[in-house]
């Protein structure tokens, strides 16, 4: 089994990302990130620490920005429309999930589309599917950049995607297409998954479910990238691939590992979408000048 490392990409990529941001800052540019965090959920604390740390290791100013469990959803939108008028922001993160009381899409649909860098907005979604120019959203940029990383051409590829969420499985799917893979969506109401597997060239899996998939489900030679952060029986952080048992059948394929895999690539897409937002911003006000 080959190990598709994504903290060694991510550390390539972020050592550039320093490179460009202190040219920018020698220019007087300042590159601000928002992070807004609903409650207090420990996974997403843990993200948001991820994320501002990174921010913090390429030089971007990240500001959490934390609200209370019971805010009242006027007032989260009203913190968004704040960080759309705020000039020393390019980019807004609102982590999800968010509470049941609050409207997940209407707040989505607040975020100023040049400032949406985890791409989640239906103009940049809507774009993503049309094939413009979109902020791509972070999970599935950072999968196929892992894909790119291993040398693997998609074009004519079957790649079989496992979960449909608008976050990772729906426009993994679509980024599979745009690279000329023939692409399958499956989910839990699919048949047999299992037939559906069998011939997958390329597999991305964003189900959620610990360890779920095993060697014996596909063929040999298999690229699989693996999304899923879970706990495992032990509490220790595991994908929904069962990494032990392909290595234990000493299974030919490469697999990406959980945790140093997507993750720390979905961050790093998170700086660049972000660097990206800042420049196509800098430029709108130097051409309005
Ligand atoms: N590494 C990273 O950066 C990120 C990791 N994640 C992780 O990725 C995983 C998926 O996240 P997310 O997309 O938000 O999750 P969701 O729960 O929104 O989606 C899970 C998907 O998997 C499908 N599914 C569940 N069980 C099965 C099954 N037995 N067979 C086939 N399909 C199944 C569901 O089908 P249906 O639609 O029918 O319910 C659904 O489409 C999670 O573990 C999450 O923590 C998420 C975001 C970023
Ligand atoms: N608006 C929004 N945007 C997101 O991008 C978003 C979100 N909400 N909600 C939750 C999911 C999940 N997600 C992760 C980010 C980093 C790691 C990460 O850094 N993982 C490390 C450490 C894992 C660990 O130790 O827990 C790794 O895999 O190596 C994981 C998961 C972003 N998400």
């Amino acid at each position: 089994m080959q190990e598709i490392s994504g903290l060694d990409l991510a550390d390539r990529l972020r050592g550039e990302m320093k490179a460009a941001v202190e040219e920018r800052q020698a220019a007087g540019r300042r590159i601000g990130l928002a992070v807004v965090l609903v409650g207090e959920d420990p996974a997403s604390e843990i993200y948001v620490r991820n994320k501002q740390k990174a921010c913090k290791e390429v030089g971007i100013v990240s500001s959490k920005i934390s609200l209370p469990a019971d805010v009242a959803e006027a007032d989260l939108l009203a913190t968004i429309e704040d960080l759309n008028q705020d000039d020393g922001i390019h980019g807004i993160l609102v982590q999800l999930p968010l509470p049941d009381h609050i409207d997940k899409d209407k707040v989505i649909n607040a975020i100023a589309p040049e400032k949406d860098v985890d791409g989640f907005t239906p103009i940049n979604m809507g774009r993503l599917l049309t094939g413009g120019q979109a902020y791509l959203p972070c999970t599935p940029q950072g999968c196929l950049a892992l894909l790119e990383e291993a040398g693997i051409d998609l074009a004519g590829k079957k790649a079989v995607v496992i979960g449909r969420s608008n976050i990772v499985g729906k426009p993994v799917a679509l980024l599979l297409l745009q690279e000329n893979a023939t692409v399958t969506i499956c989910h839990s109401k699919t048949q047999d998954l299992d037939a559906e597997l069998a011939d997958a060239d390329v597999l991305v899996v964003a189900m959620g479910k610990a360890k779920a998939i095993k060697p014996q489900q596909v063929k040999d030679g298999v690229v699989i990238i693996d999304v899923g952060i879970n706990r495992d029986q032990e509490g220790r952080v595991c994908g929904d691939v069962d990494a032990e048992a392909f290595k234990a059948a000493d299974k030919t394929c490469s697999l990406t590992p959980v945790p140093g895999g997507v993750g720390p690539m979905t961050i790093t897409m998170l700086l660049k979408n972000t660097l990206a937002a800042e420049a196509a911003i800098f430029a709108l006000k130097e051409g309005n000048q």
